[in-house]
């Protein structure tokens, strides 16, 4: 089969049995394509959750479709009718978590994403799906998402610094990332994820290919989660600086890191409110807060420095790896090392990547990229354009630093076109108000910033 020929994406159906969700996917009347999450010792679901954990699966089989629709991206899609919230969420998530993918393969999506809506009543709204969900009196624990960087580590530390009930969960089979979890010392979860081995085929037959939400994925896998194990919070670790898009095209914006933005988080939030359970919190910890603060209260957290990597080619299913953690050639190796520098000792950041990567002139255009010099922000997880100038210019101030190769080129070339009003660290340090945290999380919050 040719999926870019195909007319229509179908959510086939949906099962859980046994601590296994099956999520079925098809296009036109092909085969089906079936991805598998295993939820390891999963417990008998109380039947006063049942309703809950049915929704859930349902708007996780609903997000996870969005790796298989992105392979043929056909004018229709069929499901069951949706209510104008769900529905809304998922047109908005598959249209911006799919603008990296749209505009590299040169697509445009607007007008190309609805999901069936059902029928509105004028008198009762049922259309709307705006009622509140029950209370479901889910015990006061929290699931931490490790994703074997440094964020979900600073995540975790704010929590434990509370005495937070809180397991530390992991989609896949990352042997890094469990590492990591293990290190927290909070107990663990690991969760199973298997694609549909048909996307494998159908990208050898050229399907269409490119970036995913993939928190979007994980973040719907970890509210089933929560209903079946009985958690009331998940707490993501995702910065204010996820929000920002990577660049402007024709109007749209595109975001490498949509799903990790407010935006999403807001609505997912709202949407297990009404329609999961009224005590289901989803939240990122790190909101308030930018890259530069992060790395900052990341700084502090040397247990984990031998342990922890960012590099995201650590974590392909399928591609090679890196002989190292770091591989040091990624926007990933070159944005944490240039956000660490300010604040750790140059020889203890020098011990974790191996090497200098500011000393380094055939790196010179990954880092002019975030600086965005010349370029436009890296597709990857980065901060902000400006923050990466502010973390240049510090060390440009530093006797240690301003030798290197790619501070003393900063200093020279492109300093002079700054203005230099704008390139303080300090107000990145700043935490900022907008934020999703739950009354109960929000004391951790101290330990961050
Ligand atoms: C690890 C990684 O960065 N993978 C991206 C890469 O994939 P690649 O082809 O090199 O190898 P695999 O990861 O093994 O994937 C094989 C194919 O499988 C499909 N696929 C994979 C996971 C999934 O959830 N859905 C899928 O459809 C896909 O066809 C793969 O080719 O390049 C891909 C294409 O650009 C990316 O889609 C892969 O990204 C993964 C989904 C991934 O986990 N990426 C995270 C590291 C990531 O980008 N996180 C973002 C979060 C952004 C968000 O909004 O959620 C971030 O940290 O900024
Ligand atoms: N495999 C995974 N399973 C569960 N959650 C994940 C997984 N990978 C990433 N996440 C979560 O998604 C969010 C965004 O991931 P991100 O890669 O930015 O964080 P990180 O790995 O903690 O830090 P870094 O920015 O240093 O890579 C984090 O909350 C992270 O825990």
């Amino acid at each position: 089969m040719q999926p870019r020929l195909t007319q229509v994406f179908r959510f086939v159906r949906c099962a859980y049995a046994d601590g296994v969700a099956e999520l079925v996917y098809a296009f036109d009347q092909g085969e089906e394509m079936i991805e598998r999450i295993r939820f390891p010792s999963a417990p008998a679901l109380p039947p006063e959750r049942q309703q809950a954990f049915d929704a859930a699966l349902k708007l996780l089989h609903l997000i996870a479709g969005v790796s298989y629709y992105k392979a043929g991206v056909p004018p229709q899609i069929e499901a069951e009718p949706l209510d104008d919230t769900t529905a809304d969420l998922l047109d908005a998530l598959y249209l911006h978590g799919l603008a990296e993918f749209a505009y590299r393969n040169g697509l445009d999506l607007r007008g190309r994403i609805a999901f069936p809506r059902l029928a509105r009543s004028p008198l009762r709204g049922e259309g709307s799906g705006g009622r509140e969900a029950p209370v479901l009196g889910l015990p006061p624990r929290t699931l931490v998402p490790i994703g074997g960087g440094k964020d979900s580590l600073v995540a975790a530390e704010a929590i434990k610094s509370i005495g937070g009930a809180a397991t530390a969960v992991w989609v896949g089979n990352s042997p890094l990332i469990a590492a990591c979890a293990e290190r927290t010392g909070l107990p663990t979860l690991n969760i199973q994820r298997e694609l549909s081995p048909l996307l494998f085929e159908l990208n050898r037959l050229g399907a269409w290919n490119g970036h995913v939400p993939v928190t979007a994925v994980n973040s719907a896998i970890l509210a089933v989660a929560a209903v079946l194990y009985g958690y009331d919070s998940i707490a993501f670790a995702n910065e204010r600086s996820a929000s920002a898009a990577t660049l402007e095209y024709e109007g749209q914006q595109v975001n490498h890191q949509w799903s990790k933005g407010y935006a999403f988080e807001a609505m997912l939030a709202g949407w297990l409110h009404t329609h999961v359970a009224a005590d289901l919190d989803y939240c990122s910890l790190l909101r308030p807060y930018s890259e530069l603060a992060v790395t900052r209260a990341f700084a502090r957290l040397t247990p984990y420095f031998d342990a922890f990597s960012s590099c995201n080619r650590n974590f392909r299913i399928l591609g090679p790896k890196p002989a190292d953690r770091w591989c040091g050639q990624c926007p990933k190796c070159h944005f944490v090392f240039l956000a660490l520098a300010p604040f750790l000792p140059k020889p203890r950041l020098l011990s974790i990547f191996g090497r200098n990567l500011l000393d380094d002139e055939t790196q010179a255009a990954g880092f002019d990229a975030l600086l965005e010099y010349q370029d436009h922000k890296p597709f990857e997880c980065v901060g902000e354009g400006a923050e990466a100038r502010a973390a240049m210019f510090a060390l440009s101030q530093r006797p240690e630093w301003q030798e290197d190769a790619l501070v003393a080129r900063f200093a020279r070339e492109i300093l002079p076109q700054l203005d230099p009003a704008r390139l303080a660290l300090e107000p990145w340090l700043v935490p900022s108000a907008e934020h999703h945290v739950p009354m109960r999380l929000r004391p951790a919050l101290q330990a961050i910033g």
